[in-house]
């Protein structure tokens, strides 16, 4: 049986600990169809009474309805490179108004995606509130491409290159305040880190610990490294943002841009058990659940994994 007496120690939110749940149907960052399901089966899953269940209050006010922002975007035409540019960045901004909104009200937002682009939202509306917060990313992937540096034009690839303000500027994305710094993120999990990204992690001494790393050191060691670097004095509230393609296909088949050579079941689970146990834990994201990729039985295992996730990092212990 586990016990929630631990519900009660968290150095930011008040008591008793609410949570709101941010539903994002969106898939504009990244080309795959489906991804906007994300969000809608891990609800139907039972993800609310479950996180309830562990003695959270839950707010969840149904999914966002981006319907208003797409209606007022015309045409969309690439800038640059870059695809969906305007519908990204309002959908984004849309989430960081709701995001700030429900942190300012003492509750930690839970953001079920949706593609990864959405982490633009997510941590502009966590800086807003905690300017000095952290952010734990948890993925195969980087994210930190530029509008220069892109392959694919993708935006779900670059979210934390417009976090950290690099590259020329989108004047369609000015109302980011490039307010993270590159000493406040950590990453954990890598594997596919494109060249131009790679440099950009090197020029900016962002630290990462990729799957060589979880390899070497295994994964406690690497938790306790990381956070010792991102969150030193262990004060500092974080926000952890999780991509499921961290985890190997194997864990989590149901995503766009799968990545052999993964975190496994439990390796994904003790990040976020280690995150929650700091104390520290302001803002969540669950991101990249596309239950339209595989076939029935993967995408039942890739949801309820996307639902242990949230529960690790939300409190559920194994004793
Ligand atoms: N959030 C993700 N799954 N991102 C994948 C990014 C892949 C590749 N680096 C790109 O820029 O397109
Ligand atoms: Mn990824
Ligand atoms: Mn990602």
């Amino acid at each position: 049986m586990a016990t929630h007496e631990e519900s009660s120690v968290s150095r930011f939110l008040p008591n008793p600990k609410s949570l709101a749940i941010v539903g994002c149907p969106f898939s504009g960052g990244q080309p795959r169809p489906g991804v906007d399901e994300g969000p809608i089966h891990l609800v139907k899953a039972g993800l609310p009474q479950q996180l309830a269940d562990l003695g959270w209050d839950v707010e969840f006010n149904g999914h966002h309805q981006f319907e208003d922002i797409s209606a007022s975007i015309t045409s969309d035409e690439p800038i640059g490179l870059l695809k969906n540019p305007r519908r990204v960045s309002q959908v984004c901004h849309a989430v960081a108004q709701t995001v700030s909104g429900h942190a300012k009200r003492g509750k930690l937002p839970l953001t079920l995606g949706g593609d990864h682009s959405l982490a633009i939202g997510t941590i502009s509306g966590t800086l807003e509130q905690y300017p000095d917060a952290c952010v734990v990313w948890v993925d195969a992937h980087a994210d930190i491409n530029t509008p220069e540096t892109t392959d694919t034009g993708n935006i779900h690839g670059m979210p934390v290159a417009f976090l950290l303000g690099l590259g020329s500027p989108v004047p369609e994305f000015s109302w980011i305040k490039p307010v993270l710094k590159p000493n406040r993120i950590v990453y954990i999990g890598l594997r596919d880190v494109d060249a131009g990204e790679k440099r950009i992690l090197k020029e900016n001494g962002i630290k990462a610990f990729s799957m060589h790393e979880v390899d070497k050191y295994g994964i406690g060691q690497v938790v306790k490294m990381a956070l010792d670097h991102v969150n030193p004095k262990g004060d500092l509230p974080i926000h952890l943002s999780f991509d499921v393609d961290a985890l190997d296909p194997t864990v989590a088949p149901s995503t766009g841009t799968p990545v052999r050579g993964g975190l496994t079941f439990r390796e994904g689970h003790y990040i976020c058990e280690a995150i929650y146990e700091t104390g520290c834990l302001v803002a969540l994201d669950i991101m990249e659940v596309n239950p339209s990729l595989a076939n029935e039985e993967a995408v039942k295992q890739t949801v309820a994994v996307g639902c242990s996730l949230a529960r690790s990092a939300l409190g559920e212990t194994l004793l």
